[in-house]
């Protein structure tokens, strides 16, 4: 090989700088338990600022992919990237520097029953930004709460005395402790009822426009996929087979793909998903010709 083409090589091995456009990177991971392959190979890219829907029948390691990505994990091989910082090869200061940028909240919430609500926040504040006052401490507690949508006294209640909702909200709450860049969410809305789930549905949509956040978001619930995520990956085969937007999956002849989303459960989501959008510009219409009506003429007519 002569000097030039050693020279390109090299640069081709040089690891692409961080831009910001995928805070998430995952290639070629293999994770294995005993001989239960999950996954082979697994490449994913996360776009910075969208929500991502990722969707796979259960068991087809889902909430494996999340752990790895948050290093929880360790892949048999295969690298993550988050925030530019390989997770894989990470020592442990970068990987703490790079813990103290996400928020996740775990299927069930993951609280610590023996504290209240605010000291759940607390604690991951205590522990990245020990310094700050108590008193600092206990307010910014106060307003993730009020910010996760509970009732200030909230605050003082221990897990055991909340619901299913309130305890997906103090669990985000605790997500949100360190104004994360990166939210992850493990099924948000399970176990919720339809109008608890989509009034959660609707707060992660407004937090992340709010906070800029990307998410990634693990769900079975069609109508979130369809309500709030940009994209959606699809976990089949131990890979992501697909990644897209809903229209372009359905343009997709895998038979998981077609049958989550045409069996009859997707083309409810589907319907209502298109009778809300209908709604929502019969309202926007609405207030706007309102609007019209009570305005001045501009012509002075
Ligand atoms: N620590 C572990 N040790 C052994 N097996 C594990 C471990 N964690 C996960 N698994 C197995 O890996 C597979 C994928 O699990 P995972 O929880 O990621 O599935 P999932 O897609 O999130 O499923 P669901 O939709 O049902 O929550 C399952 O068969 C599970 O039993």
């Amino acid at each position: 090989m002569d000097q030039d083409a050693a020279a390109a090589e090299q640069l081709i091995d040089l690891p692409d700088p961080f831009e910001g456009k995928y805070p998430i990177r995952v290639r070629g991971v293999r994770n294995v338990f005993g001989d239960h392959v999950i996954h082979e190979g697994l490449d994913l890219d996360v776009r910075r600022g969208e929500i991502l829907g990722v969707v796979g029948g259960s068991g087809t390691g889902k909430s494996v992919l999340m752990r790895t990505i948050i290093g929880l994990q360790i892949p048999e091989s295969g690298e993550v990237e988050v925030l530019g910082s390989s997770i894989t090869d990470a020592r442990d200061d970068e990987d703490i520097d790079i813990r103290s940028r996400w928020g996740v909240l775990f299927q069930g919430g993951a609280l610590f029953s023996t504290l209240t609500v605010a000291e759940n926040v607390e604690v991951p504040l205590r522990e990245f930004f020990p310094e700050i006052s108590d008193e600092l401490r206990h307010e910014i507690a106060r307003y993730k709460v009020l910010l996760s949508g509970l009732p200030a006294e909230a605050t003082s209640k221990y897990p055991s005395e909340l619901s299913g909702g309130m305890k997906k909200r103090a669990g985000l709450a605790r997500a949100l402790a360190l104004d994360p860049e990166l939210l992850f969410l493990d099924e948000p809305t399970a176990g919720l009822d339809p109008i608890g789930a989509a009034a959660f549905d609707q707060l992660i949509l407004k937090l992340q426009q709010t906070l800029d956040l990307t998410v990634f978001l693990i769900t079975h619930d069609l109508d979130t996929l369809y309500e709030i995520c940009d994209r959606v990956a699809v976990i089949a085969d131990k890979k992501v087979i697909a990644v897209g937007t809903i229209p372009e999956l359905l343009a997709l002849d895998h038979p998981w793909i077609q049958e989550y989303f045409n069996g009859p459960r997707g083309r409810a989501a589907q319907n209502a998903q298109e009778r809300h959008d209908t709604a929502r510009h019969e309202a926007t219409l609405a207030t706007n010709s309102d609007v019209g009506r009570s305005s001045p003429d501009p012509e002075g007519a």
